[in-house]
């Protein structure tokens, strides 16, 4: 084990050292004259006796939240030459434990067992700081890694190193607990598959772009065995996104990542370890419902389909407690079999009690599909929902026309005129009698006596010209995968 003298020194004589950054994972060479090595074990113990000295000097450094005073007050600080790291030349990026941008909720779903750890990124405030959480007695901790004002060196409890890389790497080779109570890092907890690198996603041609953010056809190189496969994949972009508006993309890549239905949007996973911010879905090249409906004359049968695939999907959603929030053909996407896929999960919640969920929310909102309970007191249910799903089937039964497209009204007049019944839909002549009935079952003014997505999708399962599902069996199964070996490696 190398130490150099002159380096550790350095906190010491810090105040007149010129400001340096080095960058992320690059080792600092060695420098002529340091002779006297000192581990960074033994320079604690001897610093310990200076405590009054590097209080101050501490003091002076710390920057962003202040660390507990109960846990860090007095305690020296000590750099580790990064030679006594032990860590490998790579970047956080490359870390097995580095997860990227992550909220405490999804941090604390990931640990499991004591020991246990993961170093994310987080914003506090308007700056962006890297987290290390770790499990211990039952409980997670959350502590910031801090910098060093001056020499901007990492650091958590005792130890502070040129990288973030270097402090996990050197508490975990040399047993050091980072806190003053001794929690210890055991085991990282490892990236996921759903969690992809930057690197994989190759852009092709932008597709489109929504409130929060670009959508781009992209290839998605699987690996480095593997093919790559092309990709729909949602940017986050723009230099004004709030933290906010970062939450808020995460957690819906989060809510997307838990959902497997055949009419709900498929996805591979994101990539947050920096920014943009991505989304990795399957890509349908079929577009979107809105599209189908205004462009391509689809038969009374696909439209019963249409309404059929994207019950069914939200039916699933409203299962697993999820209320979309945005029911519109513009975020519906068509797959290759033109089956709904229900998309675009920028503003659903889950709603765990069942009760609804109520929030003023700013911003753009989609009056114009919106039920009138929800317009009054931004309570956001299951049948608020099956309300938008009534201004959709106008969607599929007036060539993709958007709810109230002939109204002159706009704003608060259009949303007092609908929540106090001034104005309502009419879905036209040429809707069949059984879908007419349907459309009033949906759009009651009273929430209680909307009917539910299951018993829509019962309703319209009966119906003349409901497609069956065609579950592939196993063998079937078996063979698509042998033609897709094929056509990839021979
Ligand atoms: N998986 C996908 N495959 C093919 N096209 C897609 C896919 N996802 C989105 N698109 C297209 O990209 C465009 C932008 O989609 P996005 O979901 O960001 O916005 P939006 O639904 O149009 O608006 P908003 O998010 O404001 O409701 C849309 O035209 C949509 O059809």
């Amino acid at each position: 084990m190398e130490t150099h003298k002159k380096d550790s020194d350095k906190i010491l004589e810090e105040k007149t050292q010129p400001d340096h950054m080095p960058s992320e994972g690059k080792p600092i060479a060695p420098k002529k004259g340091d002779e006297k090595k000192e581990s960074a074990e033994e320079k604690a113990k001897k610093l310990a006796g200076q405590r009054s000295v590097l209080t101050v000097l501490k003091a002076e450094e710390n920057t962003g939240k202040k660390p507990t005073p109960a846990k860090t007050k007095g305690t020296p600080l000590v750099q580790v030459p990064c030679a006594e790291s032990g860590r490998l030349n790579r970047t956080i990026e490359d870390e097995p434990y580095y997860h990227g941008f992550m909220t405490t909720e999804q941090a604390e779903k990931a640990l499991t067992s004591n020991g246990e750890f993961l170093v994310r990124k987080t914003d506090v405030g308007q700056a962006i700081y890297f987290i290390l959480s770790v499990r211990e007695k039952k409980k997670n901790l959350h502590l910031l890694i801090k910098r060093t004002a001056k020499r901007r060196l990492y650091w958590i409890h005792i130890f502070a190193c040129r990288t973030v890389n270097d402090l996990i790497q050197y508490h975990i080779s040399h047993n050091k607990p980072v806190t003053e109570t001794g929690v210890l890092l055991v085991r990282f907890v490892p990236k996921t598959k759903w969690q992809l690198n930057h690197e994989q996603v190759i852009r092709i041609k932008e597709l489109g772009s929504g409130q929060f953010g670009t959508v781009y056809l992209c290839w998605l190189q699987l690996s480095a065995y593997k093919s790559r496969r092309q990709v729909a994949v949602k940017m986050l972009q723009g230099h004004n996104m709030t933290t906010d508006d970062k939450v808020k993309f995460l957690r819906e890549a989060n809510l997307m990542q838990s959902l497997k239905h055949p009419n709900v949007v498929k996805i591979f996973g994101i990539a947050a370890s920096r920014e943009p911010f991505m989304i990795v879905m399957e890509y349908y090249p079929n577009d979107s419902l809105e599209n189908a409906l205004t462009k391509g004359n689809p038969s009374e049968i696909d439209k019963l389909n249409f309404l059929f695939d994207a019950a069914k999907g939200l039916q699933y959603l409203h299962e697993k407690s999820i209320i979309h929030r945005d029911i519109a053909a513009r975020n519906c996407l068509l797959d290759a079999d033109r089956r709904v896929m229900i998309s675009d999960f920028g503003l659903s919640v889950v709603d765990r009690c069942n009760n609804g969920v109520r929030e003023r929310k700013g911003g753009r909102l989609p009056v114009r599909s919106m039920a009138p309970e929800t317009l009054k007191k931004f309570t956001y249910t299951k049948a608020s929902d099956v309300y938008s799903y009534g201004a959709m089937m106008y969607e599929v039964y007036n060539q993709g026309r958007e709810p109230f497209y002939n109204c002159q009204l706009q704003g608060n007049v259009l949303r007092r005129a609908i929540t106090n019944n001034k104005i309502s839909l009419k879905i036209g002549n040429d809707c069949p009698d059984a879908m007419r009935i349907l459309f009033k079952h949906c759009r009651n003014m009273d929430p209680t006596k909307r009917f539910t997505f299951a018993e829509i999708v019962e309703y319209l399962a009966t119906e003349d010209g409901i497609r069956e599902e065609i579950i592939p069996t196993y063998w079937e199964k078996k063979r698509k995968s042998v033609k897709t070996f094929f056509k990839t490696y021979i």
